[in-house]
């Protein structure tokens, strides 16, 4: 086994801050967390094109594109990769393989972020725990107040008639198991920098700005000139 005092961290010459005075901009995460159909995706990419209408340097990490990719379940590792390794390493969504996905999102979001980007993530991150950790990591790695955590609060019954992609309908069926909302838990923020209500006639645009709002009022971008 590896010890860990066999890695060494090796201090870059570039730092954050450098980087950050490079863009004229403070790097940050912005988390968006809900249930499946809230709107996280829609809202994430509206305010995504909104800081990027302002000359901000952003990116978006979007939980069903990283599922294609970093994040990959085994069935699809499978394609190029030996079984052992698609059993190994692909992630579905068992409490566990949500527990290193969201592990996964959170570290590459920390180097995102001291990069100087301001980064957008829209995953389901059911478990507060894991949200938590996260919160922990990017404020470690950064400064405290670098982590908002979004939550798109739209009820369930919402979510379901929505139904963009039919996965509600098949989890009533119990064609999918651990369906976040109806077979698996999900445990809301209790204390979120911003909480989104949805379903409620708040078009994305209008959910986005409210977003964009808190982003200035906590320094995270300067107000429009
Ligand atoms: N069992 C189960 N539970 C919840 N969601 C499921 C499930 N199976 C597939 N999907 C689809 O995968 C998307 C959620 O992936 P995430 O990586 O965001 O999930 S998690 O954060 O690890 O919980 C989620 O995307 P969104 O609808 O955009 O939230 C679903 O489309
Ligand atoms: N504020 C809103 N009002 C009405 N419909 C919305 C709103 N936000 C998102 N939607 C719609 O809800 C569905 C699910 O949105 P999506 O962003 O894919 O959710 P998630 O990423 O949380 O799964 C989409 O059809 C989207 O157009």
């Amino acid at each position: 086994m590896t010890n860990p005092s066999d890695i060494v961290w090796h201090e870059q010459t570039v730092d954050r801050t450098a980087r950050e005075a490079n863009l004229g901009q403070r790097g940050a995460v912005i988390w968006f967390t809900g249930l499946s159909g809230c709107g996280k995706s829609t809202v994430a990419n509206e305010l995504d094109h909104q800081l990027n209408q302002f000359g901000r340097a952003t990116v978006l990490l979007d939980g069903d594109n990283i599922r294609h990719g970093l994040c990959a379940p085994p069935g699809v590792l499978r394609e190029e990769y030996s079984e052992e390794f698609a059993n190994r390493f692909g992630l579905g969504f068992g409490a566990v393989d949500r527990e290193e996905n969201i592990r996964r999102i959170g570290s590459v979001a920390a180097l995102m972020a001291s990069a100087g980007l301001i980064t957008l993530t829209a995953f389901v991150s059911p478990y507060r725990k894991d949200r938590d950790r996260v919160r922990k990591i990017i404020e470690t790695s950064g400064a405290p107040g670098d982590f908002l955590e979004v939550f798109v609060d739209t009820p369930l019954a919402v979510c379901e008639a929505r139904d963009p992609k039919g996965l509600y309908k098949k989890a009533r069926a119990g064609e999918i198991k651990n369906f976040t909302g109806i077979s698996d838990p999900y445990e809301a923020p209790p204390n979120p920098e911003v909480h989104l209500k949805g379903g409620d006639g708040a078009t994305p645009t209008e959910q986005a700005a409210g977003v964009l709002a808190a982003l200035v009022e906590r320094g995270i971008i300067q107000p429009r000139a």
